[in-house]
């Protein structure tokens, strides 16, 4: 079993809650790495001999970054809709059906390449754990080909067939399929069922729909997960907590009744915050302040996608985050790494801690606030594994 020594940090950002703020950074530290977990955590002045060595050389090191919700695997182009979105058109979900025409015509191969290629850009900017949902099939064959090569890249894949109702199908017929045949043929590739809950777009699904796709994809073996509360103020939120989701994601316009919910239901379902979405579509930030003090566990991700987020940029998303979400820099960190973890239920990952995985990120700084500080820079200049 071959050990790696990570030595001369000038930060380790460890982010397991130790400190007041979260983070527990700890100055002159150390660790080794073996066999693809963390070994060993302690002063560099105590650390033991390794296999090898690597100095990061006044670099700051902390988790890689735990992106719980993407869309990464589709094909197309939307940049048109982006640019009359600037000039002042509204998004409301209509542009999907788009991508879903240039998904179902892309090969296996194509979509793998395309897939290939936005994953490398997302682990560039430091994440080593990415969920892909479905959602551009809205066919039994097309999104049980997505699942089935996004499940070659990542365990977190996310049956999400009830993204909208298909142009020029009948919504009953619809839902029928996708709690029937669809979530059939899709479930052996997932681990999650989401839904687009949005009584605000005309194309995706009411409260008593989305309820039923969550029930099935439920009985079906599968956790769920939720879109909601993205275009307007809606039922989506209170419909995770009371399924138990683990993620409702969005949150953009929160009532202080869905705000008590998540404070409420906050150790099964986690907020997660998408603020790339309300970049590109010129929706209002969400008041993450009034969520964060209300007590409810919080989550950032970038939520890849051709349609309202092209990025998987989560540094991007944590300097949205201290800018428009007014998130301290600690908050921000730990929403893009335990926070998403606690997204997508996993502890294994997400913070620095002897056990968990070794999916440690280093960055060309000397300090954490550099992340929020330095806008758009290509910092992560190192991701294990
Ligand atoms: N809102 C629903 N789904 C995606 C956007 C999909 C698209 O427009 O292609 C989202 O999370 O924002
Ligand atoms: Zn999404």
């Amino acid at each position: 079993m071959a050990s790696t020594l990570i030595t001369s940090m000038s930060q380790l950002v460890t982010c397991d809650g130790t400190d007041d703020d979260g983070l527990g950074i700890r100055p002159d530290a150390a660790l080794i790495v073996e066999d693809e977990r963390i070994a060993w955590i302690g002063a560099r002045s105590a650390a033991p001999a390794a296999d090898t060595q690597v100095d990061v050389d006044g670099r700051c090191v902390l988790p890689a970054f735990v992106d719980s919700h993407t869309h990464l695997i589709f094909a197309g182009d939307r940049s048109a809709e982006f640019t009359a979105r600037m000039s002042g058109q509204a998004y409301d979900g209509g542009g999907i059906d788009v991508t879903v025409a240039a998904t179902r015509e892309a090969s296996d191969d194509e979509l793998r390449e395309l897939l290939q290629l936005r994953l490398t850009r997302a682990r560039v900017q430091g994440s080593a754990t990415i969920e892909i949902k479905s959602g551009y099939g809205l066919d039994i064959d097309t999104e049980a080909r997505m699942l089935r090569l996004a499940r070659e890249v990542t365990d977190e894949t996310t049956f999400l067939g009830a993204h909208v109702v298909p142009a020029n199908t009948d919504r009953r017929d619809y839902l029928d399929e996708v709690t029937g045949p669809m979530l059939a043929a899709c479930a052996p590739h997932a681990r999650w069922v989401d839904v687009f809950c949005e009584p605000n777009s005309p194309h995706a699904f009411t409260e008593d729909e989305s309820r039923e796709v969550l029930q099935a994809g439920r009985a079906a073996g599968l956790d769920l997960r939720v879109h909601g509360n993205q275009l307007g103020y809606g039922p989506g939120v209170q419909l995770a907590c009371e399924l138990g989701a683990a993620s409702v994601d969005h949150c953009t316009y929160l009532s202080q009744r869905d705000i008590d919910a998540l404070a409420d239901c906050k150790d099964q379902t986690t907020a997660t915050f998408l603020p790339g979405v309300e970049f590109s579509t010129h929706e209002p930030y969400p008041d993450a302040r009034r969520l964060i003090d209300a007590g409810a566990s919080v989550a950032l991700a970038s939520d890849c996608n051709p349609g309202t987020c092209y990025s998987s940029a989560m540094p991007f998303m944590i300097q949205l985050a201290v800018r428009e979400l007014k998130m301290t820099i600690a908050e921000a960190v730990l929403a893009a790494t335990v926070g998403g973890a606690r997204a997508l239920r996993r502890d294994d990952i997400g913070r620095i801690a002897v056990g968990r995985r070794a999916h440690v990120a280093v960055l060309d700084a000397p300090s954490i606030e550099h992340l929020a500080y330095q806008i758009g820079m290509p910092l992560v200049s190192g991701l294990t594994p």
